[in-house]
């Protein structure tokens, strides 16, 4: 319960529809017990006046008394129908306030939650698997907000009607309540376990609903990889078996199910025939009257589901603490990459150094970049190149502080970056990253992701640089063509390209290029480095890479192998090395590597 008082805060931000809700309810419970009020008069004043009406022989008097008793009874009828109406018009407002309020804070919580996915650094995520982090925001939050609303509609309701009923009940005859009250804990504890059971159930089948849809998802994505394999049969098997475990959970549910309405039914049962025993001998007795005996069957109806609900918002309760406890251990992770106190504005010149910088990956132990300095003067450009794992992209993420380095410290025109303003140095950084991702969203909107600013114009500047526009412009409707599953399916290179496009339309002083060139033709690599030279002519430039672009006169190019830098030089310089870039150039010539780009 302990870790629902985080929640207390929505519920003081909602006060006003809180205490509505609250007193809507109790209004709603008022109006409700005058039916058996009533019901009771009526039945008193039948029992009391039928003899005396049966031993009129006199016709005109009878005529009377039945004229009499019907103007009472529709008297009756009448207010039992008017209080029915206004209970049920306060039970309207009742769930218009506190189920109203529970889509609001619902609403806040997403947000909440949503923004603090977006302040925490790469590490995080590169720890937590992404079903998680969905099933905190979707089942987390609808789990939540089952508390704040139907939860505490039916807790206040329970409560409310208990003490108001019971407390009549007493009034009436203490011993006779006891009586009927003796089977309802019992239901309230039958409801709470055959809860947990279905809920049980219930969250066994989502779990296997969720792998069915990835089988599904994931044999759509892959269904060319399936097919050329000739592995339908056991894509067909796998599913198969996915959903005979949905089945089986889910026949297993229906049966607990079908049991859960006969067992309410025999309770409900069980307590009216206790009631109209108990109650027949007290009204032989003469210690209550027949109208004691309506009033009390239905106050016993009244009950029920009070009762009922206590086993159903016991486990509501419980789900939601679980989840609140898992939302609260998450909004208290403070991203290690942060702002720091008093941190400062930078406009970037483009001197970037890395002093003795060591680095290693918190989760996996791996250390990435040893003990390494490298200084780039504002205009220069480097090309950093080495084999696969050999840390170069590492380097691009400590760059942009997508992580901090242990030991040393990355340096832009002499500052700290640690101590500079997040916003202020990705804004001036553009980084092309390795793995491109585009959104479900236009050609040009993905294009000025960084920049929402930009108009068509500098857009096609950009896809023009990056060699893009002529393929964009290729397609129907240009650059408002939808990419991903709503629209076209781009090829490796276009999308490579319209991610350089993202960086160039940025127009900064500092670039870093994470080997996006790798799924372009040898033509098109030529003609975008074309395009770049000319663009990058007084920018600061990284461009990491696998190849050797010897068309490229880079400053410097460091040749990096297990997170050290191994060799550098200018191209010329290097290859009278001998070394790791020698062979690899001459690997590269001889075709045994990726082709030389001349
Ligand atoms: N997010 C990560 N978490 C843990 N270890 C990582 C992570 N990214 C990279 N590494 C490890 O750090 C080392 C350097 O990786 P990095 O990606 O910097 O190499 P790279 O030279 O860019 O390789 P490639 O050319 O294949 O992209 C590798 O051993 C890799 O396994």
């Amino acid at each position: 319960m302990k870790h629902l008082a985080t929640l207390n805060k929505y519920f003081i931000k909602y006060k006003w529809r809180f205490l509505t809700g609250l007193i809507c309810t109790v209004i709603s419970i008022v109006f409700s017990v005058f039916q058996p009020i009533m019901v009771r008069q009526i039945f008193d004043l039948l029992a009391q006046n039928l003899d005396n009406y049966r031993l009129i022989s006199d016709t005109g008097l009878k005529g009377f008394f039945r004229a009499e008793f019907s103007r009472v009874l529709a008297f009756y009828g009448i207010s039992i129908l008017l209080f029915a109406l206004l209970s049920g018009f306060f039970l309207y407002l009742q769930r218009q306030t506190l189920i109203v309020m529970s889509r609001y804070i619902e609403y806040d919580l997403k947000n909440e939650i949503y923004q603090h996915y977006q302040v925490l650094d790469l590490n995080f995520f590169k720890m937590h698997r992404t079903g998680d982090l969905m099933s905190r925001i979707t089942e987390d939050v609808s789990r939540v907000r089952m508390y704040v609303g139907p939860a505490i509609m039916y807790a206040t309701r329970t409560v409310f009607m208990i003490v108001i009923v019971v407390y009549l009940m007493i009034e009436v005859n203490p011993l006779l309540t006891l009586y009927t009250l003796s089977p309802l804990p019992l239901l309230a504890l039958i409801i709470y376990y055959v809860n947990r059971i279905i809920h049980r159930k219930s969250e066994r089948i989502q779990a296997q609903l969720s792998n069915i849809t990835s089988i599904a998802q994931e044999s759509y994505s892959g269904i060319r990889v399936i097919k050329s394999y000739i592995q339908e049969e056991g894509s067909i098997k796998h599913f198969e078996e996915a959903s005979e475990a949905y089945k089986e959970s889910s026949v297993s549910l229906a049966k607990t199910d079908a049991l859960f309405q006969p067992s309410m039914a025999l309770m409900i049962g069980l307590s009216v025939v206790l009631t109209i025993f108990a109650g027949g001998i007290q009204v032989i007795n003469g210690v209550i009257t027949v109208g004691n005996l309506a009033e009390f069957v239905i106050y016993v109806n009244m009950l029920m589901f009070p009762f009922f609900s206590i086993g159903m918002v016991a486990s509501m309760i419980q789900r939601a603490s679980a989840s609140q406890q898992r939302l609260n251990e998450f909004l208290q992770i403070e991203p290690q990459i942060k702002n720091p106190v008093g941190a400062r504005n930078i406009t970037i010149e483009g001197e970037v150094t890395f002093s003795n910088v060591s680095f290693t990956y918190p989760h996996t132990g791996i250390q990435a970049i040893k003990d390494f300095n490298l200084t780039i003067k504002p205009g220069q450009k480097i090309a950093v190149i080495g084999r696969t794992g050999s840390g170069k992209s590492t380097l691009a993420q400590l760059l942009i502080r997508m992580y901090d380095p242990q030991e040393g410290a990355v340096l832009i025109d002499g500052q700290d970056i640690r101590q500079v303003k997040l916003e202020s140095l990705r804004t001036q950084i553009s980084y092309v990253p390795q793995d491109v991702f585009l959104f479900s969203d236009t050609i040009a909107n993905n294009i000025r992701f960084g920049t929402p600013e930009a108009g068509i114009e500098a857009v096609q500047t950009a896809a023009r640089q990056a060699s893009v526009e002529r393929d964009i412009l290729g397609f129907k409707e240009g650059f408002d063509t939808l990419v991903g599953e709503r629209g076209v399916t781009l090829s490796g290179g276009q999308k490579q390209r319209i991610s350089i496009a993202r960086g160039l339309i940025k127009d900064p002083n500092l670039l870093v290029f994470d080997d996006c060139l790798s799924a372009v033709d040898a033509r098109t690599e030529k003609e975008i480095i074309g395009n770049l030279y000319a663009y990058l002519k007084d920018k600061t430039a990284i461009i990491i890479t696998h190849r050797i672009f010897a068309l490229f006169e880079f400053d410097k190019i460091i040749v990096l192998d297990d997170g050290r830098i191994v060799e550098t030089g200018t191209h010329e310089e290097l290859l009278s090395l001998n070394g790791y870039y020698t062979d690899l150039y001459a690997r590269q010539q001889s075709g045994e590597e990726e082709p030389l780009i001349e």
